[in-house]
């Protein structure tokens, strides 16, 4: 399993990384929120940019980067428009999206770059090299709030990115019930187990779902969302307490 090195964190190796999503929607809120982070010892910062009031301005959006660049220092900054057919903010034509994406993976100041699997191959491919010119990582995406998919299904959609070039697949889907929570897990242990030849996250969703976001080092996922303040999905716990309960089960491993 190769892992992906983003500014010193090791995605894929030991304890699954913490990721915190900043879901502000002016710019103070945005850099307040990262500011809020830094003690918590997260590994990554998620700027929801579906959130914030001005995305479709890129200047603005590049001068918040910018800052959140120099807030942040050197950790790691996963930069997520989340359309509003997968649970976020906003909708978003398709040539607006990559061309987000393209552009800022082009300015230095984001480290990954979230791309939604299923928006067309070609778009996915486009995103995918721009970024890798630029040394930016995509994480392909793909959600479910209603369902969670058969467990073929979930590898299927997984094992998709992998093809498309996505440095990490993720798929976060929402469980009716405990047994499909068992079903995201044991596609996620499948799939590392057969197929994948770099990280993968995936996580179910809501209450039911929440031991999936601190069991990754057992089946595979790794990394996993807590919250700082706002959650950015249903289920995330809050940062500190992840961070608590994956060092106590690391140290039982
Ligand atoms: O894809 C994900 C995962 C997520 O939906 C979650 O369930 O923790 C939270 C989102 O902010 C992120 O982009």
């Amino acid at each position: 399993m190769n892992s992906v090195v983003v500014r010193n964190v090791a995605i894929g190796e030991g304890i699954p990384k913490i990721c915190v999503p900043i879901v502000g929607k002016t710019r103070e809120e945005i850099l307040d929120a990262a500011k809020k982070i830094l003690p918590i010892g997260a590994d990554v910062v998620e700027w929801r940019v579906d959130w914030y009031e001005d995305i479709f301005d890129f200047e603005k959006v590049e001068e918040t980067a910018k800052q959140l660049r120099e807030v942040l220092g050197e950790m790691p900054i996963l930069f997520t428009f989340r359309t509003s057919k997968e649970g976020g903010e906003k909708a978003i034509d398709t040539p607006v999206y990559v061309e987000l994406n393209q552009k800022i993976s082009a300015t230095g100041y984001v480290d990954l770059v979230d791309m939604e699997a299923f928006t067309g191959d070609d778009a996915v491919k486009a995103v995918v090299e721009e970024a890798h010119k630029h040394g930016v990582k995509v994480v392909a995406s793909n959600h479910d709030f209603d369902k969670t998919p058969a467990k073929s299904d979930i590898i299927y959609r997984l094992r998709k990115m992998q093809e498309l070039g996505a440095d990490i697949p993720k798929i976060a889907v929402m469980p009716q019930n405990k047994k499909d929570v068992l079903t995201l897990l044991a596609a996620t242990e499948e799939m590392v187990d057969n197929y994948a030849d770099r990280p993968i996250i995936t996580m179910s969703m809501a209450a039911t779902g929440v031991i999936s976001r601190v069991c990754g080092e057992v089946f595979g996922s790794a990394l996993t969302f807590g919250a700082v303040g706002k959650a950015s999905a249903p289920g995330q716990m809050g940062a500190g307490e992840l961070k608590e309960m994956l060092t106590t089960l690391h140290e039982s491993l």
